[in-house]
């Protein structure tokens, strides 16, 4: 079956961005990890799917979108591919709200003139059985164990997707590529997790660097930031609006006091556009 796709990106965070809405698509796990193969396939940080929205009592959406990770395995979010999905859907329908349903939820994009995308991610949650965590216990302060003695504890929470965020005194504290899939794994975290990892360079501005699940390290991660963002807000350490800056670029972040929710800026960019034979990656 061949099947036109679009590559796109967030801020160096990339996607393949399929089209479901017409015809069902046959995307086995393997068939995904196949077409995940920066040499072998296409490549990417996440496929996304659109699907046709089905109305519920919640509302209704103007597509449904589902996130892939290169593992094959689903996340819950992807902010950076939610703007890009925007933006893809602004172009398509002629004007600059999206709505996209998520399993995370109904997410409004709002696609700017100047190639910037602001979504909605919703309100963080915060209870250790959502992030989740394998027991109870403060998600503020997670000390795992097992971990170099210069990672911190970690504070925990969810965007619809987990995440941890740990607060370093400078970048080169902790190498990302040794920690990040250790934190990944973790016993403490049975879905396993996003690691983020921060310094706080002022009270509106963080430097992070992020270890996905089922992805390793991105150029930036859209949840990510959010999650770091309203993190170092909890714990004291910045405003609720904060620039993140990350190794493909930077987004913007508030945490609103208003509604809780929050509200991520950047960039959202398509890169090329092609025609794949998905019969060609394992089915
Ligand atoms: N790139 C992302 C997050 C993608 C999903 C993540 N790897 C997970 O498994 O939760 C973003 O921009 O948020």
């Amino acid at each position: 079956m061949q099947v036109d796709f679009h590559k796109m990106h967030g801020a160096g965070n990339d996607f393949v961005v399929l089209d479901a809405r017409k015809r069902a698509l046959p995307l086995a796990p393997a068939r995904i990890a196949a077409l995940a193969d920066r040499r072998r396939g296409i490549g990417f940080d996440q496929l996304v799917l659109l699907q046709t929205d089905e109305p519920d009592a919640t509302g209704a959406a103007d597509v449904r979108v589902r996130f892939f990770n290169p593992d094959g395995s689903e996340a819950g979010a992807c902010g950076n591919a939610s703007r890009c999905v925007g933006r893809l859907l602004s172009a398509e329908l002629h004007r600059p709200a999206i709505r996209l349903r998520t399993a995370a939820g109904l997410l409004e994009a709002v696609a700017d003139t100047d190639g910037t995308v602001t979504v909605d991610m919703g309100a963080p949650r915060f209870g250790w059985d959502t992030v989740p965590l394998a027991r109870e216990g403060d998600t503020l302060r997670v000390v795992l164990d097992g971990l170099p003695p210069e990672l911190p504890p970690g504070a925990a929470l969810s965007m619809g997707n987990p995440h941890c965020s740990f607060f370093l005194p400078t970048a080169a504290a902790v190498d990302p590529v040794l920690v990040g899939p250790v934190v990944e794994r973790h016993p403490m975290f049975p879905e396993r997790v996003n690691a983020g990892f921060a310094v706080v360079e002022a009270p509106d501005r963080l430097r992070l660097r992020v270890w996905e699940r089922g992805a390793g390290l991105t150029l930036a991660c859209g949840s990510g930031a959010c999650a770091a963002a309203v993190n170092a807000h909890r714990l004291g350490l910045c405003g609720r609006a904060v620039t993140v800056e990350l190794d493909g670029g930077v987004l913007g972040i508030e945490w609103r006091a208003s509604d809780d929710h929050v509200l991520m800026s950047g960039p959202a960019v398509l890169s090329f556009s092609g025609r794949v034979e998905l019969e060609e990656f394992a089915a």
